[in-house]
Formats: structure tokens, C-alpha cells, sequence
């Protein structure tokens, strides 16, 4: 588990979060929603271990995520951020192997070479191992990544995945793969999280939503307790109509219009 406890998160005098109080369970897919600046990549980052909470704590696994290292945070999670470019060529497979650099020193094991196989396989990806990354388009770009980060966990029983807006740039079937990936790998054990601005996505796939207000939560709890009309309204300042669409079980929702 990865918890929250009492945290908050300044940028100077500015603070992007506060009295964050959270847990993250093995097993679950929790979706981050909120709108642009509500601080959704910020709380990933105190989450994964990229950045360090001012005040509050932040434990993985019942230990001070500040007491692991870097190499050791590499083998307890991994991140998918929002910006991977590469100014140097890379062939894709060469890219997926990249996640398991954590485990190894100098060469790859056998072990390495399926997982990284497997994993593009997975992640239909296959096709692309010997193409030169910097080729690929955006949204080829960004399943590599994510088959990258799989990689690096893949072998980890209850490891975390972080998705920064994973489904960016991508056609509506690998914006569902991608998804179907993230709620498999929880369904596996893994503790995921990852911020989506599809507010019908994150209602399908997660267990649980986390909808984040100017760095607060808002709301937390199943897509049916937290996705309403006026949790909608106060986050976004934008007016839904919630269905329950061919015997959905989750809310289904469009916009109206602005308030
Ligand atoms: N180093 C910084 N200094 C000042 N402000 C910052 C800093 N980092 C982030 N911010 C601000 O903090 C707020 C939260 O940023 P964050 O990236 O967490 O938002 P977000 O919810 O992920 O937004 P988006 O949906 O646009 O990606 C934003 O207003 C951002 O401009």
C-alpha cells in the first residue's frame, strides 16, 4: 500500500497541494481526474517517489518512501510521465529493454529478453521492435513507453504503475487497449494510478476516482459515489448529464455545455 498522510506540497509560496490524505492498494486502479492545474501530476509525482512532500508522509509498503533509493524505487514501481521525447535514435526494442535496466548490470539475462518480449507482445507493440523509435508516430511512441514501464515491474509481485495521462494521442481502440492493460496489470496485483482527463474512462476502468480541486480532493471514492452531476460542476465548472446507458454499471456522462 501506498499512503498519504496529512500531505502537502508547495512550489515556493504557491501550494500545489494540501492535507492529502490517501491509500493506495495492491490490486486496485485508482483514476486521477481534475481540471488543468487541480495538481493531478504533481500528487503522482509525491506518490511515486519523484518528489517529496513538505509536510505529511508518504509510506510505501509501511516504509518512509524517502528511506528508498533511487534503485530501490525502480524495483518497487514505475512511472509513465507525460513527456518522453529522445533526441537520440533508439530501435524500440532497445527502448522496452531500457525498463529492465534496473535489473540488470551490463547484459541482459535470458529472463530480461522474454520479459521484454512478452511485454511487446502484450502491449501489441510487437511489430514495431525493430523500428527506429524517433520514426514512430505519437501514439506508437507512447505504447512503446508504456510497454517501456510494464517492463520494468513486470516481474514484481504487487509493484505500482503510475500513468500520466496514458490514452494522450492515442486512436479510441489503444486508448481502450491501453486501459484494458492498466486494469489487467491491477487485476494481476499491481497498484495502479493513473490521471485521465476522460471522465467515462476513468468511471469504466478504475475502482476507485480521486477527483482533485485547486490541490485538494474533492471527491474519492467508486466511480458511483463520485461521479455526479455536481462533483462534475464544482471541479470542471462544466455542466453533465449522467446516464446509465445500456445497463452500464458505472455513471456514463456527456457534457451540457458550460456553466
Ligand atoms: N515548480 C512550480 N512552480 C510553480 N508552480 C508550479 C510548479 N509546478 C507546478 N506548478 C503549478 O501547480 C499547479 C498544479 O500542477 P500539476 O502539473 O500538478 O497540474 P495537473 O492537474 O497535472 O494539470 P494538467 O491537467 O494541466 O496536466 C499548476 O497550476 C502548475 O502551474
Amino acid at each position: 500500500m501506498i499512503s498519504l498522510n496529512q500531505v502537502s506540497y508547495k512550489a515556493g509560496k504557491k501550494t500545489l497541494l494540501a492535507d492529502i490524505n490517501l491509500e493506495v492498494q495492491k490490486g486496485e486502479m485508482l483514476a486521477v481526474i481534475g481540471a488543468n492545474g487541480a495538481g493531478k501530476s504533481t500528487l503522482m509525482k509525491l506518490l511515486s517517489g519523484d518528489q517529496q512532500a513538505h509536510t505529511g508522509e508518504v509510506r510505501l509498503d509501511d516504509e518512509h518512501i524517502k528511506t528508498y533509493s533511487m534503485a530501490a524505487l525502480a524495483l518497487r514501481r514505475a512511472v509513465l510521465s507525460q513527456h518522453n521525447t529522445l533526441s537520440v535514435s533508439f530501435l524500440v526494442e532497445e527502448i522496452v529493454m531500457m525498463g529492465r535496466y534496473p535489473h540488470f548490470n551490463g547484459q541482459p539475462s535470458s529472463h530480461d529478453v522474454d520479459i521484454v518480449k512478452s511485454v511487446m507482445n502484450e502491449t501489441g507493440v510487437k511489430h514495431l521492435a525493430g523500428r527506429d523509435y524517433s520514426t514512430l508516430s505519437g501514439g506508437e511512441q507512447q505504447r512503446v513507453q508504456l510497454a517501456r514501464v510494464i517492463a520494468q515491474i513486470y516481474d514484481i509481485d504487487g509493484a505500482y504503475l503510475f500513468l500520466d495521462e496514458p490514452t494522450n494521442g492515442l486512436d479510441l481502440l489503444y486508448q481502450q487497449q491501453i486501459l484494458n492493460t492498466a486494469r489487467h496489470l491491477a487485476d494481476k496485483g499491481f497498484g495502479v494510478v493513473a490521471i485521465l482527463h476522460d471522465i467515462n474512462f476513468a468511471s469504466r476502468y478504475a475502482d476507485r476516482v480521486l477527483i482533485l480541486k485547486e490541490g485538494r480532493i474533492l471527491a474519492l471514492g467508486t466511480p458511483n459515489e463520485v461521479i455526479t452531476a455536481y462533483s462534475i460542476q464544482e471541479a470542471f465548472g462544466v455542466q453533465m448529464a449522467l446516464f446509465d446507458a445500456y445497463g452500464c454499471k458505472y455513471p456514463f456522462v456527456i457534457p451540457k455545455g458550460i456553466v
